[in-house]
């Protein structure tokens, strides 16, 4: 017998989904399967379900929805040698399109059931881990304006990118440190990326993998009206053609702010307060 839990975020992707227990029981027989299903009420709720569940002693623990719900799920896994399933029912679903997970759902079902695992790289920022991708300055702007907005599709996720835009200015300097030189840097985007895709098929690092140990970094700095020209370019899924993007490859990357106590970052699709001058994030 598989005890295998199904962790659902219902407001992922267009919140109309139909999974529920006894729709997942056309698929996983019960002489071979023991279903949980959880409901996840609020933002970071899925951590407690999945901790509560490797307590149940849960062999398999399946996140469904997008890269938040993944992390949330992915999270509380890491080192627990539990299995991660996913069924993207997310907007972007960034890593699960890496993974080559299909989004129609009898498909994604099918793929739990064959039952084959494959390993990950995990990132981290400070204390927070992430599967996908991290991002600071514009990347974290636009995250920021889409989670203000109610609706989560590609269409919100374009108009919050035109608002940052707008909105966008000047950050303080910061002094990064890769693969052993430092440069002083007053980016427009900082990019690290585990996976390649970003979600709605979009990418900055299109050469990344989750499992070659490496992190895919970006750095963009500021371009006052060539923003525009990058935003195009990266619609396009050329953002590399911008001369003044510049991409690295490394194991470990360092923020430091001179000036300024804190960081706003976008880890996995989802806002993040770094309460610290100094963020490390490393495989
Ligand atoms: N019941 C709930 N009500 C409100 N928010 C929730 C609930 N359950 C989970 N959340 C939060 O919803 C957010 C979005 O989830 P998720 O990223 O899975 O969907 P998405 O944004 O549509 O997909 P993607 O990240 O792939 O674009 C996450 O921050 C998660 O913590």
């Amino acid at each position: 017998m598989i005890h295998i839990h199904f962790i659902i975020n219902p407001i992922s992707g267009s919140g109309k989904n139909k999974l529920s227990e006894a729709f997942l029981g056309n698929y996983f027989s019960k002489d071979k399967y023991s279903i949980t299903v959880k409901i996840s009420e609020y933002k970071r709720y899925a951590i407690s379900l999945t901790e509560e569940s490797i307590r149940e002693k849960a062999e398999v623990i399946v996140a469904c929805g997008g890269d938040g719900t993944i992390n949330e799920v992915a999270s509380a896994l890491v080192n627990t040698g539990i299995l991660l399933g996913i069924i993207p029912m997310g907007s972007g679903n960034g890593l699960a399109s890496n993974l080559k997970i299909p989004k129609k759902l009898e498909k994604a079902i099918g793929v739990i059931l064959k039952n084959k695992s494959v390993p990950i790289d995990v990132g981290r920022v400070n204390d927070s881990y992430f599967f996908s991708n991290t991002g600071f300055g514009f990347d974290a702007s636009v995250i920021k304006n889409y989670e203000a907005s109610q609706r989560r599709s590609l269409l919100t996720y374009v108009k919050a990118s035109l608002q940052s835009f707008k909105e966008y200015h000047r950050q303080d300097e910061i002094v990064i440190e890769i693969n052993g030189t430092t440069q002083m840097v007053n980016p427009f985007l900082i990019f690290v990326s585990n996976s390649n895709v970003m979600g709605y098929g979009m990418s900055l690092t299109p050469k990344a993998s989750l499992q070659d140990g490496l992190l895919n970094v970006v750095i963009v700095p500021q371009l006052a009206w060539k923003m525009l020209v990058f935003g195009l370019l990266m619609l396009l899924k050329k953002p590399e053609f911008l001369l003044e993007f510049h991409c690295y490859q490394t194991k470990r990357i360092d923020i430091f702010r001179k000036t300024g106590t804190d960081f706003q970052a976008q880890i996995d699709g989802e806002l993040l307060c770094i309460s610290s001058p100094r963020v490390f994030i490393t495989l």
